[in-house]
């Protein structure tokens, strides 16, 4: 069924990951994934060098954190990480944890804050994640390969910034590689759901920041990006459709682009198991910035 002809509850459904989960009821899998995220932020402070609070931009809001190998190397790959949370929940502060495998093989990891509903809307946390990425690129000039990386509705920022018109800015960041997880590339459908109560989208607001809408710009601005579109096998359809329609879009377009489904996962453990090492999705991140 298209979402157009879904009703109400079953369109919430369809956009409250947590239901979908066959390993926990929707409160516990909720409570666990905040637990496994911050626990593994905090293992990452303990093991990297860090810069927390590094100001991006003007606002309290707008700061990063930086995840620093042990490496007199200065041509490291660095990854940006885009939290998810449906523009709603979580920060910086939960976001460090694909830290713990990577700077242990000489990869910088950065975590961006931007301001959540209701205090940011939709316009403003586009523009503050693609500020950050400007302004990490000016601060690390001398990295072996920018990378990007977001889930859930952290996925949709990536995109966002992969789509971005960089002409307005002071420099065109060059992304090597993208890994969207989990994410949402069409905002029309959440517009008249529960999700959208904060961030309160206008249609007009949901297709301008709709990565489906943008196919034409990320093909100008991130032609040589390889990107991985990784959805999970627990996903709800929905969330499932989405991701294979995004990939569909990018390949017919042209790009460099791969659909991983992920076996055995949902919405939240397809991104917490970044924290190990051994997992799929972490062995393909670090073979695509040249570190297996
Ligand atoms: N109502 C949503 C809540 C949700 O997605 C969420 C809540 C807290 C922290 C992260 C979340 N989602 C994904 O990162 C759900 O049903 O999963």
């Amino acid at each position: 069924m298209h979402w157009t002809e879904m009703k109400k509850d079953e369109l919430e459904l369809q956009f409250s990951p947590s239901c979908w989960s066959h390993r926990m009821a929707a409160n516990e899998v909720i409570e666990a994934h905040v637990k496994a995220l911050k626990e593994g932020t905090d293992k990452a402070r303990a093991l990297a060098q860090t810069l927390l609070n590094v100001p991006y931009g003007e606002g309290d809001g707008e700061r990063l954190d930086v995840y620093i190998p042990n490496s007199n190397s200065l041509d490291l790959p660095l990854v940006i990480y885009i939290h998810g949370g449906y523009w709603q929940f979580l920060s910086k502060e939960e976001s460090g944890f694909m830290a713990v495998p990577l700077v242990s093989k000489g990869v910088v990891v950065v975590a961006v804050d931007y301001d959540t509903a209701p205090k940011g809307n939709m316009d403003l946390i586009v523009s503050q994640v693609r500020k950050s990425v400007v302004s990490v690129v000016q601060q690390y000039s001398h990295i072996n390969g920018l990378f990007i990386c977001g889930h859930s509705a952290g996925a949709h920022l990536a995109a966002m910034v992969l789509s971005t018109d960089w002409s307005q800015y002071s420099i065109a960041p060059q992304i090597k590689g993208a890994f969207l997880v989990s994410g949402i590339y069409d905002l029309l459908p959440i517009v008249s759901t529960y999700v959208n109560e904060p961030l309160k989208m206008t249609d007009e607001v949901a297709v301008r920041n709709s990565p489906t809408t943008l196919v034409q710009q990320l093909k100008t601005s991130s032609s040589a990006c390889h990107i991985v579109v990784a959805v999970a096998e627990h996903d709800s359809p929905e969330f499932r459709k989405q991701s294979e329609e995004y990939y569909r879009m990018l390949e017919a377009s042209g790009l460099n682009v791969t659909l991983e489904d992920v076996p055995n996962t949902d919405h939240f453990n397809i991104i917490e198991r970044l924290v190990e090492g051994e997992y799929h999705l972490t062995k393909l991140l670090l073979k695509m910035m040249g570190k297996s």
